[in-house]
């Protein structure tokens, strides 16, 4: 430590108040009587940042001594979540923070208040990112996360009696004390132009780009949970070259003139689209993607360059994973650092670059597959797209050795789709450029092989996995769920399970104890009187994930209107008290998803006002679902609402969250649900519906959704209440929609739910057997922790091994 300029932070209460109040004044310039909550805020953050710092300055030494082989997780979304609390547990000051912070006046609650939660993304994709780096520093394994620092994050989200409005979500206002901006590496990223031979080569052309922008990078702590290793994600926003002010044309006046490029610069990174299904093909999205990409790539070189290492031991050191196809340009990029700057010879470049990627796809939806019009391609990366004619040319020429003649094939395999308007095709040209592609639960990966993807597994079966997805144990339950939490570590004699969950399993002996059966289940009520949305002793029900036909909210909604009418059929029946709690968000350009949104908000205060079903059915929606409010809905959720079409959802992962906080899935054998059933037993989990091949097959036989309709009394009468009007014509559109083309066969599930659902209410009726089921969920589900998850990849994909960092001395 010896000149090492690292300061020995204290551990002691008194240590740590000194550092808080010394940042305190030389850092926030202010005193303890004028300290905002603001200023407690901010210096706490710094106060608790620093002694990350330490361990990061740690971490940075032992990599740098180890030269090890480093993860690159390129992802265009990370919802990372609050970040005070998680640092205060994974640098172990949370009583410290609450002693210090009481002196200053406040409490940590309210400090937690103001904390920022940057929507770096739209929902699954962005926070499994999150929960991938947060275990990939928790096993010691050498890693970046590379994104983009968007102005404008997922937007916030009004709900009102007229559905979903969005606004701005300027994460940043009040500034981000997590982030260490570093102007210092700034890349510069090309655009447009045009491209020149050079003499004597015929693979390496001059790119001469016709817009120059520059990527600043800010960087955010990723510590690890239980171990010294602290890992960073890098996010680049994009900044205007220096020469870009006009300064002629400000002086004449034309003031917007003047700064018109600056701002065309930072556009690029200005906001994050917020689809997360159906691609719009905007040129701005796919500058988005090669700023992400080109910033990240010139920066993973320039670390590696720093050994002085040949580039043959370039796919030694570095693998970097595609997060989806949104970053897939990075394929023919690191080509053109490689030929046209580096100036290797194309095969050599072309084996590096192979053995140097994995892609990871998360979809299974024609629309959600990208393909960009090459005219774009042609104006905005004429460079790139020369690039991918080539390799796909070459690529071409093995699937015609292997399979010769067969053009259909060709045609189907092509990275360059020529149907109509010609598109390139960018999850083929993630397959041919990548080592390995997984989906991310084993009915996706199978049907990726079998169907999306079957050519590509037909010619390299090796290069197709399966990586089932995983979640964070400690934001969600250690964080989120702080009561069940310290009832499983007393249950387990310590908090190894936070590091090892598949110890969970050990609660199975506890299921049968009535007074741990008693503790869990009070902690639940508790859960549910702090979320403050419904009656604590009703069942209370919840769907919460973004808004998607295919999620199938609107099977929920039949199930609504159906408790509704039997309700109001038998007013003094024996009818269980239930909340239904709906949250999450809607593309904006998504309109039918966005009826639905407000389909439910209409028929929630229509109950709310029924003195005859409001004793015993409420909804809710609260607005603005996003990884604080998941925090707070999950721990207490009795069900939970896994109803999509089987073979749409890839793996789901707001399953795994709340079966991990004792949740019982009511669900399909669709992604993730099939595994979590096999692991807490089928008599644990309410299954129905068609599975993924029945569904494909009933569309292939002919589905008529109005047989449904004619055959099965209650969902007419569900359908005709919707489209009665009493709901407005949203209820019409809705209802002419399952009854028209019903593309996600919701009223072929419908009875099969129904059923299921009075399952539920039969085992609710016996608590101590649901409690008892509701333990195995959480002691089964240990298979779904994060840590789990990266040691597959590590494993299978990554081939890495961690890198232990030494503690202080
Ligand atoms: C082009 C627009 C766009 C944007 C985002 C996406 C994401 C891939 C959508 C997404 O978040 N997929 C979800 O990924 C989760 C993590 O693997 C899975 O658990 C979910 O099943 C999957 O829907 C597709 C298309």
């Amino acid at each position: 430590r010896q000149g090492t300029g690292l300061r020995k932070l204290g551990k002691t209460a008194d240590e740590f108040q000194q550092d808080l109040l010394s940042n305190l004044f030389y850092r926030r310039g202010t005193t303890v009587e004028s300290a905002s909550a603001r200023d407690a805020y901010e210096t706490l953050s710094l106060t608790v940042r620093d002694r990350l710092a330490e361990r990061r300055a740690r971490t940075a030494a032992a990599h740098y001594a180890s030269n090890p082989r480093w993860v690159y997780y390129l992802s265009a979304e990370y919802l990372l979540g609050a970040q005070l609390e998680q640092n205060l547990l994974y640098s172990g000051t949370g009583d410290l923070a609450a002693e210090a912070v009481k002196a200053l006046g406040f409490s940590l609650e309210d400090l937690e208040d103001l904390d920022v939660e940057p929507g770096l993304g739209n929902g699954g994709l962005g926070r499994l990112a999150a929960c991938l780096v947060d275990s990939l520093a928790t096993r010691d394994i050498p890693a970046v996360g590379y994104g983009i620092r968007y102005d404008l994050g997922i937007f916030r989200q009004i709900i009102t009696e007229n559905g979903q409005t969005e606004l701005p979500d300027d994460w940043a206002f009040h500034g981000n004390p997590w982030e260490f901006p570093a102007p210092d590496d700034r890349q510069a990223v090309g655009f447009y132009g045009h491209t020149e031979p050079i003499p004597g080569s015929e693979t390496r052309k001059i790119w001469v780009p016709g817009e120059i922008v520059l990527g600043e990078p800010s960087h955010m702590l990723v510590p690890g949970y239980g171990t010294e290793t602290v890992n960073i994600v890098r996010l680049w926003s994009a900044k205007a070259s220096e020469a870009s002010f006009d300064l002629s044309r400000f002086s004449a006046g034309q003031y917007a003139e003047a700064v018109q490029e600056a701002v065309r610069a930072e556009n690029i990174s200005k906001v994050l689209y917020p689809d997360d299904s159906t691609e719009l093909g905007r040129e701005l999205r796919l500058k988005q993607q090669y700023f992400l990409v080109s910033c990240s790539l010139r920066d993973i070189v320039r670390r590696f360059r720093l050994r002085n290492e040949g580039w043959d031991t370039f796919a030694e050191k570095t693998v970097i994973q595609l997060n989806d196809t949104h970053p897939t340009i990075a394929i023919p990029e690191l080509m053109r650092l490689l030929v046209d700057e580096y100036e290797l010879e194309w095969d050599r470049a072309w084996e590096i670059t192979r053995k140097t990627f994995a892609y990871t796809c998360h979809t299974l939806l024609p629309e959600a597959l990208e393909t960009w019009p090459v005219r774009m391609f042609e104006k905005l990366l004429p460079r790139h797209l020369e690039i991918i004619y080539l390799i796909n040319m070459l690529f071409l020429r093995e699937v015609e050795a292997r399979f010769p003649g067969d053009h259909d094939r060709l045609r189907r395999m092509s990275i360059i789709g020529e149907e109509g308007e010609r598109r390139v095709r960018m999850a083929h040209l993630a397959v041919v450029g990548t080592e390995a592609v997984n989906g991310v639960a084993e009915l996706h990966s199978k049907l990726l092989r079998e169907t999306v993807l079957d050519d590509f597994a037909e010619l390299w079966p090796a290069k197709f996995q399966n990586v089932t997805n995983g979640v964070s144990p400690r934001r969600f339950i250690k964080i989120a769920n702080p009561r069940l939490s310290d009832l499983i570590t007393e249950g387990l004699g310590g908090e190894g399970w936070l590091r090892d969950l598949d110890r969970l399993a050990e609660l199975e002996h506890l299921a049968g104890d009535a007074s741990f059966a008693e503790r869990w289940q009070s902690i639940k009520r508790a859960n549910k009187v702090d979320l403050g949305l419904g009656d604590p002793d009703s069942l209370t029900d919840v769907m919460i994930k973004r808004f998607h036909e295919y999620k199938r909210q609107q099977l929920k909604l039949l199930h609504v209107i159906t408790l509704y009418h039997r309700i109001r059929a038998n007013p003094g029946g024996d009818w269980i008290p239930r909340t239904i709690l709906f949250a999450g968000k809607a593309a904006p350009a998504y309109h039918a998803a966005k009826d639905i949104i407000r389909l439910i908000a209409t028929v929630a205060a229509r109950i709310e006002a029924d003195p005859v079903v409001s004793p015993y059915l409420k909804v809710v929606f609260p607005s603005n679902y996003n990884v604080t409010l998941a925090e707070r809905i999950i721990p207490a959720a009795d069900l939970s609402e896994q109803i999509s079409l089987a073979g749409k959802e890839a793996s789901g992962t707001g399953n795994m969250k709340l079966a991990l906080n004792g949740a019982i899935t009511i669900g399909t054998l669709d992604g993730a649900n099939i595994e979590i059933r096999a692991r807490v037993g089928a008599e644990n989990f309410f299954l129905f519906g068609m599975d993924a091949y029945q569904a494909a097959q009933t569309r292939i036989n002919g589905y008529d959704p109005r047989h449904f309709y004619e055959h099965d009394a209650e969902l007419r009468a569900a359908l005709d209440t919707l489209a009665s009007g009493i709901f407005g014509d949203v209820g019409h559109r809705v209802a002419g929609s399952l009854l028209g083309w019903d593309e996600y066969l919701t009223l072929a599930d419908y009875r099969g739910y129904i059923e299921a659902q009075e399952e539920v209410e039969r085992a609710w009726r016996e608590p101590a057997r649901w409690t008892r089921m509701s333990i195995l969920n959480t002691a089964h589900s240990g298979f779904f922790s994060a840590d789990r998850t990266v040691a597959d990849y590590a494993a299978r994909i990554w081939r890495v091994a961690p890198v232990p960092v030494q503690h202080e001395d």
